[in-house]
C-alpha cells in the first residue's frame, strides 16, 4: 500500500494564536505556564487536522515557539556562552537567542537570522566556537513531542535537521575561525543518542532534512555524508527518510551511493518533476522513495491527474510499498487553512489548497494508486473540474495585458541619457547638498494606524474617515523630518499594510486573503497576495499619498514603490506561465505608477527590490544568468519611463552582494541605499573594485533594534565609507524602513544621523 505524509504544518494556528501568545509573553501579559500550554495545544490540534484527514505519516517536532533550526541549537547545546551564562530558564535563553534580550540587566542582541533557501522564512543561523562541543538536552524537544503525541493516540514521524545541513547552514562566531562541517565527529555522537531515544520511545521512522543536497556543494561537504549515515542506520535507530526539497539532487547524485541504507529519500517533485527517473535509478534495491508532489511553497490546488501519473511512473519501477506520497516541503510556506476565507471570489476559492487541505491532498492520491481511481472517483472528478475552470477562466487571460506585452521594446528599458548627464540635469532640478539625508520609506507603524486600518477593513469608519486619518499621519512625519533637517522626505507609507500586499490589492490579476498567514521570522507574518492572472493597473496606487505629502513639505518628496521582482517573490505567483512573464506585467504596471509620480511632482521616485537576491536560483550556472537578466530587464522596464531630471532610488536590504554585484550595476538606478550595518567593509570594497560610477547610500545604522547609534558612531561609519567611495558619491540613510521601530528611538537616532551628515558636508564643503 502506498503511504501518505506530510513534512511538515505550519505553526501560527488558524487564527496567528502562536503569534499572539509570543508577543503577549514578551510583553509579560501571559505567563511562561500558560505559553507553553498553548504550544502543546497548537500541537495536538495540528496533529489532528492530519490524523481526522487519514495522513498515514503526520510530521512531530515541526512546531517550534520561533524556529526549528533554533529548536537544534539549543538541544545540541551550540548556545554561545553569551546566551548561556545568564542562568535563564530555557524558553527565554532560547527566545534571546532568537530576538535578544534586554532586560534585567542582560543586554545580548539575537543571533543573525537569514533567509531559508529561496523562501520568505527566515532561520536562525547556527554559530559556532573554535572549540565547539555538543551535548544532547537531558529531554530533548523531540523525544518530548513524540510521546506527547503518543499520547492522544497519534504516533508521529519526528523531524530531524540532518547532521550535515545543521552544520553547512551555520558559520563560525565572529572572531572565530573553525570550518562549521569540521565539526561533524563531535555532533554525530549527539544524533546516535537521539535517535536511539527516539526509537525507545515508539518511532519507527524519523525524517531528516538534507536540503543542501539541492545546492551546489565543495566536496568536503558532500564527502561528509557518508560518514554521517554510515554511523545513523541500524537497528537501534529508527529508520530514516532523507528529506530534500526546493530543487533537484542530480548534480549531488555522487552522494547517493553512501545513502542507499536509508529507508528512504524525499524528493521535490513539484519543483523539479525531471529528476524522478533519475533518482530512481540510483535508489538502493530496498530503497523507498517519497514523491514530493503536493506543492509546499504555493497555495495552487494539486492537480490530481498529474500527480497520479508521477506516481504511478515510480509505482511501475518500485512497487507500491516502496513509494510514498507527500507534500513536496513542509507546509509551513502555506497558510493554514482556506475554510476561514470568506471573501474570496468562489470560483477562485476553488483553485486554492491550503495547509489543511493539502494534507487531504496526499491521501487521496496515496489512495488513488493504492486502490484505484474508482476508490476516490468525487475527489478525482471535483478536481478535474476546478482544473477546468481555472484554465478557462477569464480571470487568468487579459488580451489587453498580453497586447501591450508583445509590443514591449528594447529601448523602454532604457533611461533617455548615461548617468552623468542625468545627474548633471538633478543637481540643478533637486538642489540636494553633499551628503544628502534620506531614509528608506517607512515611519513607525504604530498601533493607533493599524487600529484605524483595521476599523477601516471592518466597516467601522468610512473611507474618508480613513483618509483624514491618513492624511494627519503624514502631516505629522512631514513636520517630524523638518525639524531633523532631512533633505528628501518620505511620507512615511502609513496607509500600507505591508510593503508587497499593499501593491496586490490594487492591481488586476491579484485576489488576496483575510486570514492567510504565513510565518516570515519569529512571530512576524505576512499574508502574501495571490497573483491568479494576468496583471494590470487600473488606477494609480499610490499618486495621492505621495502627492499630499509633496504638497505640504518644502523639500523634495520621494516616491515608494516595490519593484516588479519584490512584488512576484513575496506573492504566491501563478504556475501556468512563467515567472519572466508575471514579472514583466508587474513591471509594466509599475511603469505606468512611476510615470504618474513624475507628473504629480514627485522627482525622486525609489522602486525597492529587497527581494531581487533571494529570487537568485539556488544553483549557479545558465539559470543564475537567465533569471538574473530577466529579473533586471523587469527593474529597468518599471523605472526607464522617466526624464533624465528625475531621480530613480533602489533600496535592498540582504547583503551578500559579492556574487550578484554585477546584476544591481546593471539596474542603472541613480541612487541605491543598501543595508550595510552587520557587514564589514567587504561589502564596499566591491563598489570600489568594480568602479561603480552612480550614488550610494550604504545604510548608517541597524534599525532591527531600539538601540540608538550615536553621532560619533554613525561619523565612524562614514569614515569607513570614505575610504572606498567618493564624497559626492555618498548619501547618508538608515540601513531600512523603520516600521518596525517607535517613535521615541527612531527620533532620537536620525538627529545623530543628520548631525553626522552635516559634519562631513562641512568638512567637504571647500573641495566640493
Ligand atoms: N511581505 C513581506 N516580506 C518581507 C518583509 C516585508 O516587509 N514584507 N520584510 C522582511 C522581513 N519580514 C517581515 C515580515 C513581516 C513583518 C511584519 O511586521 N508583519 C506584521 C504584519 C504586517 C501586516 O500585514 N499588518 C496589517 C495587519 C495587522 C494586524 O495584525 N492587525 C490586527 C488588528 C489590528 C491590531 O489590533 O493591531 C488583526 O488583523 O488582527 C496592517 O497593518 O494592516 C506582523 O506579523 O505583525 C515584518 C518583517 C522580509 N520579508
Ligand atoms: C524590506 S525593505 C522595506 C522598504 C520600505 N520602503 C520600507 O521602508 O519599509
Ligand atoms: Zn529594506
Amino acid at each position: 500500500m502506498v503511504q501518505s505524509s506530510v513534512l511538515g504544518f505550519p505553526r501560527m494556528g488558524g487564527n496567528r494564536e502562536l503569534k499572539k501568545a509570543n508577543e503577549a509573553y514578551w510583553a509579560d501579559k501571559l505567563s511562561r505556564d500558560d505559553l507553553l500550554a498553548e504550544g502543546k495545544r497548537l500541537r495536538l490540534a495540528h496533529w489532528k487536522i492530519q490524523k481526522d484527514a487519514g495522513v498515514d505519516s503526520i510530521p512531530s517536532n515541526d512546531f517550534a515557539f520561533y524556529d526549528h533550526v533554533l529548536d537544534h541549537i539549543q538541544m545540541f547545546n551550540a548556545i554561545p556562552e553569551r546566551y548561556s551564562k545568564h542562568g535563564l530558564a530555557p524558553i527565554d535563553e532560547y527566545f534571546a537567542m532568537g530576538r535578544g534580550h534586554q532586560k534585567d540587566g542582560i543586554d545580548v542582541p539575537s543571533l543573525e537570522m537569514v533567509k531559508w533557501f529561496d523562501s520568505n522564512y527566515h532561520y536562525v543561523k547556527p554559530t559556532f566556537q573554535d572549540n565547539q562541543t555538543f551535548k544532547l538536552a537531558s529531554d530533548p524537544k523531540p523525544v518530548r513531542e513524540f510521546l506527547e503525541a503518543k499520547e492522544a493516540g497519534i504516533i508521529t514521524r519526528p523531524v530531524l535537521v540532518g547532521p550535515v545541513s545543521f552544520l553547512f547552514l551555520g558559520k563560525a562566531d565572529r572572531d572565530q575561525t573553525v570550518d562549521p562541517i569540521s565539526l561533524l565527529d563531535k555532533l554525530l555522537p549527539v544524533y546516535a543518542e537521539l535517535l536511539e531515544k527516539l526509537k525507545a520511545a515508539g518511532a519507527e521512522t524519523v525524517q531528516i532534512d538534507e536540503p543542501v543536497l539541492v545546492y551546489d556543494l565543495p566536496p568536503r561537504v558532500k564527502d561528509a555524508f557518508k560518514p554521517a549515515y554510515e554511523k545513523l542506520v541500524g537497528d537501534k535507530f529508527p529508520k530514516l527518510v532523507l528529506a530534500t526539497y526546493f530543487g533537484d539532487i542530480v548534480h549531488n547524485f555522487d552522494v547517493l551511493p553512501s545513502l542507499q541504507s536509508l529507508y528512504a529519500i524525499h524528493i521535490d517533485l513539484v519543483r523539479n518533476p525531471e529528476q524522478l527517473e533519475s533518482v530512481i535509478g540510483q535508489l538502493g534495491d530496498k530503497q523507498t522513495l517519497s514523491c514530493g508532489v503536493v506543492d509546499g511553497r504555493n497555495i495552487w490546488k494539486t492537480n490530481f491527474k498529474r500527480a497520479i501519473e508521477t506516481v504511478e511512473t515510480a509505482i511501475q519501477k518500485l512497487g507500491k510499498d516502496r513509494v510514498i506520497v507527500a507534500t513536496s516541503s513542509s507546509l509551513l510556506h502555506t497558510p493554514h487553512s482556506l475554510d476561514s476565507e470568506k471573501k474570496l471570489p468562489a470560483e477562485v476559492k476553488e483553485w486554492f489548497s491550503f495547509a489543511v487541505q493539502k494534507t487531504s491532498e496526499v491521501v487521496v492520491i496515496a489512495k488513488a494508486v493504492t486502490d484505484g481511481p474508482a476508490s476516490v472517483r468525487e475527489d478525482l472528478e471535483a478536481n478535474a473540474k476546478a482544473m477546468q475552470s481555472r484554465a478557462s477562466s477569464e480571470r487568468t487571460n487579459d488580451p489587453q495585458v498580453k497586447e501591450r506585452q508583445s509590443k514591449v521594446t528594447d529601448a523602454m528599458h532604457e533611461r533617455q541619457s548615461p548617468f552623468p548627464e542625468r545627474y548633471a540635469q538633478q543637481k540643478t532640478h533637486l538642489k540636494l547638498p553633499l551628503f544628502p539625508t534620506t531614509t528608506i520609506g517607512s515611519f513607525p507603524q504604530t498601533k493607533e494606524i493599524r487600529i484605524q486600518r483595521n476599523k477601516f477593513t471592518k466597516g467601522e469608519i468610512t473611507a474618508e474617515e480613513y483618509e483624514k486619518f491618513i492624511e494627519k499621519e503624514i502631516e505629522e512625519v512631514v513636520k517630524i523630518q523638518d525639524e531633523l533637517k532631512l533633505d528628501v522626505y518620505v511620507h512615511g507609507e502609513p496607509e500600507r499594510n505591508d510593503m508587497v500586499q499593499y501593491f496586490g490589492e490594487r492591481l488586476n490579476g491579484y485576489v488576496f486573503t483575510t486570514n492567510g498567514w504565513v510565518q516570515s521570522y519569529g512571530s512576524r507574518c505576512v499574508r502574501p497576495p495571490i497573483i491568479v492572472g494576468d496583471i494590470s493597473r487600473p488606477a494609480p496606487m499610490t499618486v495621492k499619498e505621495s502627492k499630499y505629502a509633496a504638497s505640504i513639505s518644502s523639500k523634495p518628496m520621494k516616491g515608494m514603490l516595490t519593484g516588479p521582482i519584490t512584488c512576484l517573490r513575496w506573492s504566491f505567483p501563478r504556475d501556468d506561465v512563467h515567472q519572466s512573464v508575471q514579472a514583466q506585467q508587474l513591471a509594466l504596471a509599475l511603469r505606468d505608477e512611476v510615470v504618474d509620480l513624475e507628473a504629480a511632482g514627485i522627482y525622486v521616485i525609489q522602486v525597492d527590490e529587497p527581494a531581487l537576491r533571494e529570487g537568485l536560483p539556488l544553483r549557479s550556472g545558465r539559470e543564475r544568468e537567465n533569471y538574473l537578466a530577466w529579473a533586471v530587464n523587469s527593474f529597468k522596464l518599471s523605472t526607464a519611463g522617466v526624464k533624465d531630471s528625475t531621480q530613480i532610488h533602489s533600496h535592498f536590504c540582504y547583503s551578500e552582494f559579492q556574487d550578484f554585484f554585477h546584476a544591481i550595476a546593471a539596474l542603472d538606478a541613480d541612487v541605491l541605499s543598501i543595508e550595510n550595518s552587520k557587514s564589514d567593509a567587504k561589502l564596499l570594497k566591491v563598489f570600489v573594485d568594480q568602479a561603480y560610477p552612480r550614488h550610494i547610500g550604504p545604510g548608517v545604522y541597524d534599525i532591527h533594534s531600539p538601540r540608538v547609534p550615536s553621532e560619533s558612531e554613525i561619523k565612524d561609519r562614514i569614515e569607513e565609507m570614505l575610504a572606498y567611495l567618493k564624497p559626492d558619491q555618498l548619501w547618508v540613510n538608515p540601513d531600512c524602513g523603520l516600521k518596525t521601530r517607535q517613535w521615541k528611538e527612531t527620533k532620537a537616532a536620525l538627529t545623530n544621523m543628520v548631525n553626522a551628515a552635516i559634519f562631513y558636508r562641512e568638512k567637504y564643503a571647500s573641495s566640493a
